[in-house]
């Protein structure tokens, strides 16, 4: 028992608590004086003038906007009566005596005196808890650095307005708090990790500078939760020029969106748009044309990776798809300056000349290039009029609009890797290889204000992918995801071109899993060539591997672990199958309630989740089954057997045949 402690503890809360009250007070003073002018305009409806009913409906919709404000804020106090701070640094700043005393929190509170009693995370005094050990340290503040001793760090884990636990830690982050935190069981909805955010993670979160961010880690290694984290950060840091609509998630499917949406609101921000690749990629489309599922795509690969459709979707992320798709585009040039240009009876502009024109270095659009061309032409060789000119050398191109001519480029791909878009479909493998392809043939309009894209899981998109969104979105990015997790391709050489691509940008390399307990860790990285990567020191159940003879073993042996689990003290558990041929036999057969994740969950409604890794990347569960391993497996390096076994975090379960 601290006594010193308990009673700053005791006054902060009785201070949170009066102006939570006072807040309470004014939210239901607005609501009476909502009723009321609303009661007033339909009662005296008859009477009122037009400038009456305006004036009353701009008040009502000043008092809504100030009663949503106010009962964020409440939210925020509410929550603060519980668990008001989570750390404290005692600071001397140089040349001074007292050492000044800072609690760090969710949220910052000052009360009405404006004594700041609690500072938010992400402001800059609470770099000194994350940052620095006892002894020197120094934070930055509107420009200046603060410099001076840290001579006393706490951490606290308080709840319900109780001191649970309190420890005084040299360390930036006390482990004890970390391993307790670690040990948790999981939901499934990702946590937020202010408490236990560790330095290098700090760094990553806390950087303004670098505009492209990309970040490479193991798995379980906190990529997604940073990446997150550091959006808040910004929002708090950049709260004059950026707000939460200016930021965009691009996340793999349905149920990863909902994975993470709660991270936002719970710092206290609005929560971040999210879209898939395809949705996103399909809004820049004029077109009507339909595209097909990049889900029903990426189970082919998986599942099929030699079959015909799996080779030809592969075609389409490599280098000599990219040169192909290049050279046509310049062919398409080629055509347009290929002959003399007749421009009247009299004049005809020669080839060479016309060539001079078609020079292209800012590497504008065909068409866009070939109306400014013709302007120039009009205007030296003194026409009337342009258009007659770009109308001939449009002609010269033979496709009226992008979609037919990026058609006829497929067809002059080798046989088999065609693909199978058509006018009125086109294949999801196609969508960013067509949307590049019109960037260079007739340009896209960017509709969307976006300041800052959050690309996750980045291994399982193409240098295409990347190429479209950087010239659709060029502002800044955070990028995230692992190589070794790919599900698709080899990815060796993904990561330099990825920096080669993305203007100023600084890659940051995570080799510590804190997901996983340490024997998930150690068993997880054989199946990848990454010697690098470390396990937190949190030791759980060693990995079972259980031999099955046929699929009514399997069964009886699958049904008994999901009875251990239930009686276990964790509460989520993921079946993660290898085929989606497993899933459907497992649903018939397992007769009991589970979660089946595909394309189209959006919410997961029971404990035990069954699905394929497709899914389950970048989700994690307390205990993972995997049904269905064949034994070889086990001894060669494999991708999907990697991302399966980090999904757990305290048991891994593996039924081998
Ligand atoms: N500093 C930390 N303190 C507490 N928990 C942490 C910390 N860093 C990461 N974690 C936890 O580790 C788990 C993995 O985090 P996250 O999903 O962000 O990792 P990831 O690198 O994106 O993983 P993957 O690539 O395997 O999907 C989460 O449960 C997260 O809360």
């Amino acid at each position: 028992m601290n006594v010193k402690e308990e009673q700053y503890l005791k006054r902060v809360i009785k201070r949170v608590n009066e102006k939570a009250d006072s807040l309470g007070e004014t939210i239901d003073s607005n609501e009476d004086q909502y009723k009321e002018l609303k009661r007033h305009t339909v009662d005296y409806k008859a009477e009122l003038d037009k400038y009456e009913v305006y004036n009353y409906q701009q008040t009502m919709s000043f008092i809504d906007r100030r009663s949503t404000l106010e009962t964020g804020i409440l939210q925020k106090l509410n929550y603060q009566k519980s668990s008001p701070y989570f750390a404290k640094v005692g600071f001397q700043y140089q040349q001074e005596q007292e050492v000044e005393p800072f609690y760090i929190g969710r949220y910052g509170f000052a009360d009405d005196r404006g004594e700041q009693l609690i500072y938010d995370w992400r402001a800059p005094i609470a770099s000194l808890y994350y940052e620095f050990n006892l002894g020197q340290g120094s934070y930055e503040s509107f420009g200046k650095i603060f410099q001076g001793n840290i001579l006393e760090k706490k951490q606290f884990e308080i709840q319900d307005g109780e001191i649970q636990l309190l420890v005084d830690t040299e360390d930036t982050v006390n482990d004890e708090f970390l391993l307790q935190e670690l040990s948790q069981s999981s939901s499934h909805e990702m946590k937020t990790i202010i408490q236990t955010i560790q330095k290098e993670q700090n760094e990553v979160i806390r950087n303004t500078k670098t505009k492209n961010l990309i970040i490479q880690g193991v798995a379980g290694s906190g990529k997604t939760a940073i990446a997150l984290h550091r959006m808040a950060f910004l929002l708090y840091q950049k709260r004059a020029s950026l707000t939460a609509e200016d930021i965009l998630i691009i996340s793999p499917n349905l149920i990863f969106s909902s994975y993470i949406s709660n991270i936002l609101p719970e710092l206290g921000e609005n929560d971040l748009q999210q879209l898939d690749i395809t949705t996103l990629g399909k809004s820049f489309m004029e077109e009507t044309v339909s595209v097909s599922s990049r889900q029903t795509e990426l189970t082919e690969i998986i599942e099929r990776p030699n079959s015909q459709r799996s080779k030809s979707y592969r075609y389409r992320d490599s280098s000599e798809f990219f040169e192909k798709l290049t050279a046509y585009l310049q062919q398409l040039t080629q055509q347009v300056v290929a002959e003399d240009l007749v421009l009247t009876q009299e004049k005809i502009l020669s080839k060479e000349n016309l060539g001079r024109f078609f020079e292209n270095p800012r590497q504008q659009p065909l068409v866009v290039l070939i109306e400014q061309v013709s302007r120039r032409i009009a205007e030296e060789e003194r026409l009337e009029d342009s258009k007659p000119v770009a109308a001939k050398l449009k002609k010269r191109i033979g496709f009226s609009n992008s979609l037919s001519a990026y058609l006829n480029f497929l067809s002059t791909l080798p046989q088999g890797c065609q693909g199978d878009s058509d006018k009125n479909l086109l294949a999801s493998s196609d969508l960013y290889p067509y949307l590049y392809f019109k960037l260079r043939f007739e340009g896209i309009k960017s509709k969307q204000q976006i300041k800052h894209l959050v690309i996750d899981e980045m291994q399982d998109y193409s240098m295409l992918h990347f190429r479209v969104l950087q010239a659709l979105f060029p502002g800044e990015k955070t990028i995230c995801g692992d190589i070794n997790q790919a599900l698709t391709k080899d990815q060796q050489p993904f990561l330099e071109e990825l920096s080669d691509l993305l203007p100023a940008n600084q890659l940051v390399t995570f080799d510590k899993s804190y997901r996983s307990s340490y024997e998930i860790v150690e068993f997880a990285k054989q199946f990848v060539n990454n010697p690098e990567m470390t396990a937190v020191k949190r030791h759980g159940n060693p990995v079972e591997i259980i031999p099955v003879v046929d699929f009514p073993d399997k069964l009886i042996k699958l049904k008994q672990k999901l009875v251990e689990f239930q009686q276990s003290r964790f509460t989520t558990c993921g079946i993660i199958c290898q085929s989606l041929q497993e899933v459907k036999q497992l649903i018939t057969e397992l007769s009991m309630p589970l979660t089946i994740i595909n394309e189209n969950t959006s919410k997961v409604e029971e404990n035990i989740v069954l699905t394929t890794i497709q899914y389950a990347k970048g989700l994690e569960f307390d205990t993972v089954i995997l049904p269905d391993i064949e034994l070889g497996q086990l001894k060669q390096t494999d991708n999907r057997l990697y991302t399966s076994c980090t999904r757990a975090l305290h048991q891994l379960i593996i039924l081998t045949n």
